[in-house]
């Protein structure tokens, strides 16, 4: 008695359907058809796709101890330390105790506000160089690469929070690795879906690749955490890996603390929290110069509320109503990951009438339900103005907005990402004029995705700042 679904083939059930580059909005399609909650089989692995707000409440509210699991794949055992760290890791004893200690030592709104200076300084450093950009033209106006300019300030970011560095030579490097690790978390490997069938991962080279990206990462953290541990380190500010090593220093853990939970946690850190942040904020500005008076309505009010200081600062991001408004717009629409990320059934279950079996992957469709009409007017128009005067807000109790998820796996970041999405938009927007590039029309900015867990703009918004302050 499984939901209703598209028809598998034989073995591989309906793998072949879901190579699409935009899986999400693939999902979508297929849900209209079959319903919010839709079976498809993955070779041999069951899998549930949840399509509607009243679903995803059943399944990351009412039975949420039963849907908390994560799935357990090649690549994510491999590069998580044989699941050490906190986001891919299954459900159990060691989850909730590594969930606590996170909890209570890194994502605390304390520990969010003290990385404050690091968030501000590095915003400003990038409208300076954005700036100077202006002034080496030699013209009043320069043309941005957005996605890189806003990748490196995130990565940059995340640094400093999670390491205390700034972007050096070894920080390109760690780019490098990045982009691989997140290349080889999505690899297909036939071990996970025909287990018979593993011998090819090896024939294939997969996991020669694998192994090598998690030596090369491993390397790169353990050089961090010794660098941490030489006591002619500089004292400066604590950063993550600081923290950690205290923990461990004073056996505050139950599980006992080792290097390899400190690195498989920072990996987390970094995974989960450089490309959401940056993703958004491109997002935000391809809606807004779609959408001129949107854009002109938030930058009125990011004036109104800064006047002359020169920069937006975190305290008058509270003033800042309609810009608030354009991310959770934004958010709803293109949802970082929207497909939240993948969760597994830890029992068999009734849902809506149907049998969902034990180890069932689940996918929540983020995308699907943000654009659901049912819970939206005029679904895929982009009109911060519905947030205005509403209560509807992305923390995870109104089941029509969850970018960050719900429940107990609902994203711990959630504060730390959307200050810095709001600093950062702020600041883009008060600082300079934006316009397409010359012969341009705003039915030109495309929105092509990319293919993998993360929803990025394929192909890079670049658009024309000219100095405002
Ligand atoms: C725009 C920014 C961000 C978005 C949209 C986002 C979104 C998400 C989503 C959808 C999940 C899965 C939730 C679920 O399964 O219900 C998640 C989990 C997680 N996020 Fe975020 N995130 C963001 C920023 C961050 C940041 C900055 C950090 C850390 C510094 C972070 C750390 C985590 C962790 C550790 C988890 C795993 C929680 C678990 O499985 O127990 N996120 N995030």
């Amino acid at each position: 008695n499984l939901p209703p679904g598209p028809f598998g083939l034989p073995i591989i059930g309906n793998l072949h359907q879901l190579r699409t580059n935009h899986l999400s909005n693939h999902l979508s399609q297929l849900s209209k058809h079959y319903g919010p909650l839709m079976s498809l089989r993955l070779g041999r692995v069951q899998t549930l796709v949840v399509s509607s707000a009243q679903m995803a409440k059943e399944v990351l509210k009412t039975n949420d101890a039963i849907f908390c699991s994560r799935p357990v794949f090649t690549g994510q055992r491999m590069i998580t330390y044989d699941y050490k760290g906190l986001v891919l890791t299954p459900y159990n004893e060691y989850w909730r105790e590594m969930k606590k200690t996170c909890t209570l030592h890194l994502f605390t709104s304390k520990r969010v506000q003290s990385f404050r200076p690091d968030r501000e300084e590095e915003v400003f450093l990038m409208i300076n160089r954005i700036r100077s950009q202006i002034t080496a033209s030699g013209s009043y106006e320069a043309v941005v690469n957005l996605n890189e300019t806003v990748m490196t300030l995130t990565s940059t970011i995340i640094c400093r929070v999670a390491y205390g560095k700034r972007h050096g030579q070894e920080m390109s490097r760690f780019h490098e690795l990045l982009l691989e690790c997140q290349a080889v978390l999505v690899t297909f490997y036939f071990r996970d879906h025909f287990p018979f069938m593993g011998w090819l991962d090896h024939l294939n080279g997969s996991m020669a690749r694998l192994a090598k990206n998690f030596n090369d990462m491993d390397e790169f953290y353990q050089q961090l955490v010794d660098e941490h541990l030489n006591p002619k380190r500089p004292k400066v500010q604590e950063d993550i890996i600081d923290i950690l090593l205290r923990l461990k220093n004073n056996d505050s853990c139950s599980f006992g603390l080792t290097f390899d939970h400190i690195k498989a946690i920072v990996m987390d850190i970094f995974l989960a929290g450089t490309e959401t942040i940056a993703s958004s904020v491109v997002w935000a500005m391809t809606l807004l110069i779609k959408n001129p008076k949107a854009l002109e309505r938030v930058k009125q009010e990011v004036r109104n509320v800064v006047g002359n200081k020169g920069k937006v600062d975190e305290d008058d991001l509270q003033m800042l109503d309609y810009l608030k408004a354009v991310i959770k717009e934004t958010l709803r629409l293109y949802p970082a990951g929207p497909l939240l990320i993948p969760r597994e059934t830890n029992d068999k279950c009734v849902l809506a009438g149907y049998t969902i079996p034990k180890k069932t992957l689940v996918f929540v469709n983020a995308w699907a339900i943000g654009r659901d009409p049912k819970s939206w007017d005029d679904p895929n128009e982009f009109k911060p103005e519905r947030f205005i005067g509403s209560s509807i807000d992305y923390k995870g109790l109104d089941f029509e907005l969850i970018p960050f998820g719900s429940g107990r796996r609902g994203c711990p970041g959630m504060s730390l990402g959307a200050t810095t999405m709001e600093l950062i938009l702020s600041n883009l927007i008060y600082a300079f004029e934006w316009n397409l590039p010359a012969g341009m029309h705003r039915e030109d900015i495309d929105t092509l995705t990319t293919p993998g867990f993360v929803l990025h703009k394929k192909n890079a918004l670049c658009l024309v700042a000219t100095r405002s302050c």
